[in-house]
């Protein structure tokens, strides 16, 4: 049964329905929602640190936390304030749209291993119902994370905005990208960039363009990414908090050249080391790419031959980085 606790949380002046009321002995134990106990142990995950004293004091608090609580809080646990921030208003923004928004996403009850939005007592009928809503995704083992059940809206839920705002931007239907590109893969690289004695004489990473849909790149503060702006090599400067977005060539192919796939490179310096997050979107390895037909006229020819982007792929590993070698830039 999926139950929509919010809208009954809106009937002003409505009593609770009786699938709701808990049984007399639990009504009695009933405590104030900020009536606080202040002995749960708060700890400070910084103290975890190569000072071995502190870090013996730490995992003792964890201990007895563990052992006379089964409960504790961390501080100085690694995840930034703003992602933490980011993730909780992405989650109330979807809570708050339409029903039938949210509906799309509802539950299968009959899966073994049921996701999406509803209600957490899937349980039998005489079952008291809890007075919540959810929307649960896995995402370990990786055999169980099923995009498909992740919200479009809001979209900042999804990869897929990107590729929407794309769709328009180049006047094709919203979906045309999304579908093109079939079932996408993802993939994450970390990639370490020492300092290096004489940088001039070498290069972080070499002269590409990614051969991909799009990357995306969590950038630290130390500086090196270069992009080809007619001859010239210039800098991405880091913003604290900015992804950096790149065009792959198969969104520059798609587009017939509208959308560049530029060049880039990694500088590196003597004295501090860099660490880049990238994620590559990358199209499903069989598909045919070539300009989007409706993009292409008499007086627009089509720029790139169709490609099997695993054909593609292949092909731009052989190659290795040099440059921009199997599309040629944009005509600009
Ligand atoms: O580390 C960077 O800033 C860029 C990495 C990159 O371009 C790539 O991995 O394709
Ligand atoms: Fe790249």
């Amino acid at each position: 049964m999926n139950v929509n606790v919010q809208a009954l949380s809106e009937r002003e002046g409505a009593a609770v329905p009786s699938q709701f009321i808990r049984t007399m002995q639990e009504q009695a134990t009933f405590s104030p929602h900020d009536d606080f106990c202040e002995q749960i142990p708060v700890i400070d995950l910084a103290g975890l640190s190569d000072n071995q004293q502190e870090n013996t004091i730490t995992m003792a608090s964890i201990a007895s936390a563990s052992e006379d609580w089964g409960f504790f809080q961390v501080i100085n646990h690694g995840i930034s304030l703003a992602l933490v921030e980011s993730t909780q208003k992405l989650a109330k923004e979807f809570f708050n749209l339409p029903l039938e928004e949210k509906q799309k996403y509802a539950q299968n009850p009959n899966d073994p291993i049921p996701q999406g939005y509803g209600h957490g007592s899937c349980m039998p009928e005489s079952t008291i119902l809890d007075w919540h809503n959810l929307f649960l995704h896995y995402f370990l083992p990786l055999s169980l994370k099923n995009i498909s059940t992740w919200p479009h809206k809001p979209a900042a839920y999804r990869y897929y905005k990107m590729l929407e705002i794309f769709s328009r931007l180049l006047g094709l239907q919203p979906n045309y990208l999304k579908e093109e590109f079939g079932d996408p893969m993802l993939n994450i690289g970390l990639i370490f960039y020492p300092p290096c004695p004489q940088p001039e004489l070498v290069l972080g990473l070499g002269a590409h363009s990614d051969p991909n849909i799009m990357s995306v790149l969590l950038q630290d503060e130390i500086g090196g990414l270069q992009v080809k702006k007619g001859n010239k090599w210039v800098g991405v400067a880091p913003v604290p908090n900015a992804l950096v977005i790149n065009i792959g060539d198969q969104l520059q192919v798609v587009s017939n050249g509208r959308f560049q796939s530029v060049e880039h490179r990694v500088v590196t310096n003597t004295s501090a080391a860099r660490l880049s997050v990238i994620t590559f979107l990358h199209p499903n390895a069989d598909v045919m790419l070539g300009p989007a037909l409706d993009l292409v006229d008499a007086s627009h020819p089509p720029l790139y031959p169709t490609t099997k982007y695993s054909d593609y792929r292949r092909d731009f590993h052989r190659k290795g980085l040099k440059g921009k070698v199997l599309v040629k830039p944009a005509g600009r």
